[in-house]
């Protein structure tokens, strides 16, 4: 079923929606290093196999006492021993107190720690200032992680966090999903690269660097597969080599209506079979979708923002397919405007911007004007906002959603 939103326009969702359906999940795993694991993505569950904390034990520096049903201010006890973190137990003398630092293993018989702040330190002795009760300042065994639970789902972006957990449970591998390997191609007659000499009417190709590093940022392997002028025959034997060698191939350029768009065209040429897409999006209207071998075929718009936003949107999609993760819902903010956008009804806009701090709070402040062959705004913003179809007109002080590119280049 087609969600058409506007002139038979295809919507985000459902352009990613068709992306993905040409994906499954890639086969085979690897065990690495907790560490090493960082960026990749899970293969299996993980289940605990150990308590969180493994013991009772001091959340602070204090004195462990058997507080019963409550020891109210001004009880003196003797002080009969010390704990510290990684000591055996040691008993709790009747009607005493033990000094206990934090991490340290709560003994028998004792049921509260009361902190070194809230005693009055005399020789061996301690007078509580304030009201203690059963269960003070005590980590209890399993409160965090219970032994046998479900710690991790496959498809997880491994990061520090979750290395943090694993290493809490004593796991030194993790086993994770082979990396998606990305051969990445721009076409274009008018394209040469760095290096090359540029003559007239020709532009360095800033394409291909671009995807390939967000590609890495995605935590994918690049195949770098150079630049193929604007010929069918030329794009095709480029696209049947690669399907050899990648999971997934992106093209940029030649997607639109021109005579020389060559996107689809080669892409069946090749074998492949795919469509050409009209989504409601602003940058980013045309792309081509498909798959080839078995490899999927990506062919994101050559104006560069249009390229980026295709690929945090398409690729993404397809990424987390290959990944066998479920996208995860987009989490941006929502800030006002700082002013006036000009704008038709129909299409999700991206455009870079800029964070402000105003008199009455943070703003948004958007660059370039929306152009979508403009590298030098996206260089300057902090991120991207996203306009909804049906906003517009767009007045200073609307809410709009902001996608930080700190936060992972994600939309
Ligand atoms: N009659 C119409 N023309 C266009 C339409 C349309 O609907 N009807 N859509 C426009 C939109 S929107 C976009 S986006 C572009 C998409 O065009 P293509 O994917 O076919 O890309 P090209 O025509 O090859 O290039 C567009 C533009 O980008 C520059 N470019 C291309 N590759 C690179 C690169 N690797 N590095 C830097 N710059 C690149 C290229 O020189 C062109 O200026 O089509 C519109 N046209
Ligand atoms: O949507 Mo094009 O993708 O405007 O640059």
């Amino acid at each position: 079923m087609d969600t058409c939103s506007h002139e038979g326009l295809t919507s985000i969702e459902e352009a990613c929606a068709r992306a993905a359906a040409y994906a499954s999940p890639l086969q085979g795993h690897e065990e690495l290093p907790i560490v090493a694991a960082v960026g990749r993505t899970l293969a299996l569950t993980v289940r605990s196999v150990l308590p969180l904390p493994p013991f009772d034990q001091s959340a602070m520096d204090g004195y462990a006492v058997a507080a019963g049903d409550g020891l109210v201010s001004g009880i003196s006890l003797k002080v009969a021993g010390r704990m510290a973190a990684g000591d055996e137990e040691r008993p709790l003398p009747p009607g005493s107190a033990l000094r206990i630092l934090t991490g340290a293993k709560i003994p028998r018989g004792v049921d509260a720690v009361v902190m070194q702040e809230n005693v009055i330190r005399d020789g061996n002795r301690i007078v509580l200032t304030r009201m203690v009760r059963p269960g003070d300042n005590i980590r209890r065994r399993g409160e965090d992680v219970t032994p046998g639970e479900v710690l991790l789902q496959p498809g997880e972006r491994i990061d520090a966090r979750h290395v943090a957990l694993l290493a809490a449970q004593g796991q030194t591998f993790v086993p994770v999903r082979r990396k998606v390997r990305i051969g990445v191609v721009s076409t274009g007659s008018e394209l040469r690269a760095q290096g090359e000499s540029l003559p007239e009417a020709s532009l360095f190709d800033s394409n291909r660097p671009m995807i390939m590093a967000l590609a890495l940022q995605a935590g994918a392997d690049v195949v770098d597969a150079g630049i193929i002028r604007d010929d069918p025959r030329l794009i095709a034997q480029t696209l049947r080599d690669l399907a050899s060698r990648c999971d997934l191939i992106l093209t940029t350029g030649g997607v639109s209506v021109g005579d020389e768009d060559h996107s689809l065209a080669a892409l069946i040429e090749a074998g492949g079979r795919g469509e050409a897409l009209k989504i409601a999006l602003k940058p980013g209207k045309p792309a081509v979708v498909g798959t080839i071998g078995a490899s999927i075929y990506l062919g994101l718009p050559g104006n560069p923002v249009a390229a980026l936003v295709s690929w945090l949107l398409l690729g993404h999609a397809v990424m987390a397919a290959l990944e066998g993760r479920s996208p995860k819902p987009s989490s941006g903010m929502h800030l006002p405007l700082a002013h006036v956008f000009e704008r038709r009804l129909g299409r999700t806009e991206f455009a870079p911007a800029r964070i402000l701090s105003t008199g009455s709070g943070l703003a948004v402040e958007i660059l370039g004007r929306g152009g979508s062959a403009r590298l030098k705004p996206l260089a300057m913003a902090d991120g991207l906002v996203r306009i909804e179809p049906l906003h517009a007109p767009v007045r200073e002080g609307d809410m709009v959603l902001f996608h930080p590119f700190r936060d992972g280049f994600s939309v």
